[in-house]
């Protein structure tokens, strides 16, 4: 694949090979030192694949408008491809994408990606390939909402490129036959379920982001179009690490996509860029991988049992509706609210597993009347400082409970995925991770409460200290 890169003219840095990792499959190996702000890649824009790419056959192409150069536009096989045509302006951008990556893969060696497409995996591990029951297996709420999200916006990104092509070629798409030069394909075999999903997964594992067609296509109302993104062939070769500094983008001077690494790296060791800093589940989700040990993992909290029921609606009673608009109001203030939108969040830290913000607004909640109206010198960004012990013992004693039920939930889920025989290994993975994180909470509780016997021990021996000097002075005053 590199060869065919550097004959058609894709810049790859001398100092990097490709290489089958033990642990991260392929990927890119550094053959020597590279430094800081290095360009790794630079891909002509020719070879991009993005929803404005051109087919390799050119009649395939929308005849472009008010072109002078009348050479360009396809004379009597016009009207063959009009259908084609008007199917391609309907489609969205990963419907383009997918359409385009379905034909060149068709055309084999009259494709100018033919080498590219061929070393493209054969199939990928996102969660939208998962069958209903190991999607169902996740059984976190929020982890099978978002794997059935992904998985029927796929489905039903097909059912309507299928719908498209219909409504030009009818609904017998065995009797509808597409020349691509000498070939003879029958609609039905582009409109191929499983090329589908393959170039799905493709796409949501591969693609980096692009904004020229969004700079392009400023006017249009079609929104989809704002998020494009492009295959940028051989610069989807590096894998993933949250742990370095990547720049990707497309150079106008140059009309080329270039990967700059903001990370050095030394000889010998796997060149990594960065897809976001992302949970397991992210990765699982999108790209179809984990990684063990991922310090950018946590789990989102599920907003029906994060908050504690007596403040998950306002109260009724006038009194109580007031200190509860006032904690409202202070959380406000600090950028808060009590809706999660899945940013409370546990994560394996031994310091802190708790994320800050949800920390904040259970403390808020738990403040008395009292506490509210003295709260001049309330500083909320201080995890450690409590509002008052009482307050401290009802936001522990709540996260407590919190942490068994999801220690159990969690546990119970294992037991099921062994008896179902679900045997993803990212899945058993994450849900034994969870189960690790959640051990973590349940620690740094007892740590926290074992703090606050301690605390209390030493007031009272400081109390008995404070009170024994008086004593003995009344000794000494006796004698
Ligand atoms: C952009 S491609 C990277 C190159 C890919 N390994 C290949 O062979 O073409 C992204 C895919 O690589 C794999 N991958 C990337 N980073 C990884 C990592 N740190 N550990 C395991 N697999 C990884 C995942 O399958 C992911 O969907």
């Amino acid at each position: 694949m590199i060869e065919w890169g550097l004959e058609n003219g894709i810049e790859w840095n001398k100092s990097l090979e490709c290489f089958d990792f033990k642990d991260t499959g392929r990927g890119v190996i550094a053959n020597n030192d590279i430094k800081e702000n290095e360009i790794l890649i630079s891909i002509p824009s020719k070879y991009l694949i993005h929803s404005h790419s051109k087919f390799s056959i050119p009649s395939l192409n929308i005849p472009e408008l008010n072109n002078s150069d009348s050479s360009n536009s396809s004379s009597s096989s016009d009207d063959i491809y009009t259908p084609f045509h008007n199917c391609l302006k309907k489609l969205n951008s990963k419907q383009r994408i997918s359409l385009i990556l379905i034909i060149e893969k068709l055309i084999k060696k009259h494709s100018i990606w033919f080498n590219y497409l061929n070393e493209l995996p054969d199939d990928y591990t996102i969660t939208s390939t998962y069958s209903d029951e190991e999607i169902e297996s996740l059984s976190y709420p929020i982890y099978v909402e978002s794997s059935k999200k992904l998985k029927n916006e796929m489905l039903n990104s097909f059912k309507l490129f299928c719908e498209i092509f219909q409504l030009y070629y009818g609904t017998d798409l065995d009797r509808v036959v597409i020349e691509l030069n000498d070939l003879q394909v029958k609609l039905s075999d582009i409109l191929n379920k499983e090329l589908y999903i393959w170039c799905w997964g493709t796409i949501q594992t591969r693609t980096y982001f692009y904004d020229k067609n969004m700079k392009k296509n400023n006017s249009k109302e079609n929104n989809e179009e704002k998020d494009d993104c492009t295959l940028v062939p051989l610069a989807d070769l590096f894998n993933h690490t949250s742990n370095v500094e990547t720049e990707a983008l497309f150079n106008d001077e140059l009309n080329c996509y270039q990967v700059k690494t903001k990370t050095p790296f030394s000889k010998g060791s796997q060149v990594f860029i960065s897809y976001g800093k992302h949970s397991n589940f992210t990765l699982m989700n999108y790209y179809g991988f984990i990684i063990e040990n991922n310090d950018q993992d946590s789990i989102p909290l599920l907003q029906s049992n994060c908050i504690p029921t007596e403040f998950a609606v306002p109260p009724t009673s006038s009194d109580e509706a007031k200190l509860y608009e006032k904690k409202i109001g202070i959380l406000n203030n600090y950028g808060l609210s009590i809706y999660s939108d899945g940013k409370f969040l546990v994560m394996q830290d031994e310091k802190l597993p708790f994320s800050w913000n949800y920390l904040t607004v259970l403390k808020v909640l738990y403040m008395t009347k009292e506490e509210i109206n003295n709260q001049l010198e309330l500083n909320l960004f201080h995890y450690d400082e409590p509002i008052s012990k009482n307050n401290e013992n009802l936001v522990l004693s709540f996260l407590e409970n919190l942490t068994e039920n999801q220690l159990s939930f969690f546990k119970n889920t294992k037991t099921k995925l062994n008896s179902n025989n679900i045997s993803r290994f990212e899945i058993t993975y994450l849900i034994n991770s969870n189960i690790k994180t959640w051990e973590c909470c349940k620690l740094w509780l007892e740590q926290q409460q074992k703090n606050i016997n301690q605390n209390a021990k030493e007031k009272s021996t400081n109390l008995v200290k404070t009170t024994t000097p008086k004593k003995s002075t009344k000794k000494s005053s006796k004698k």
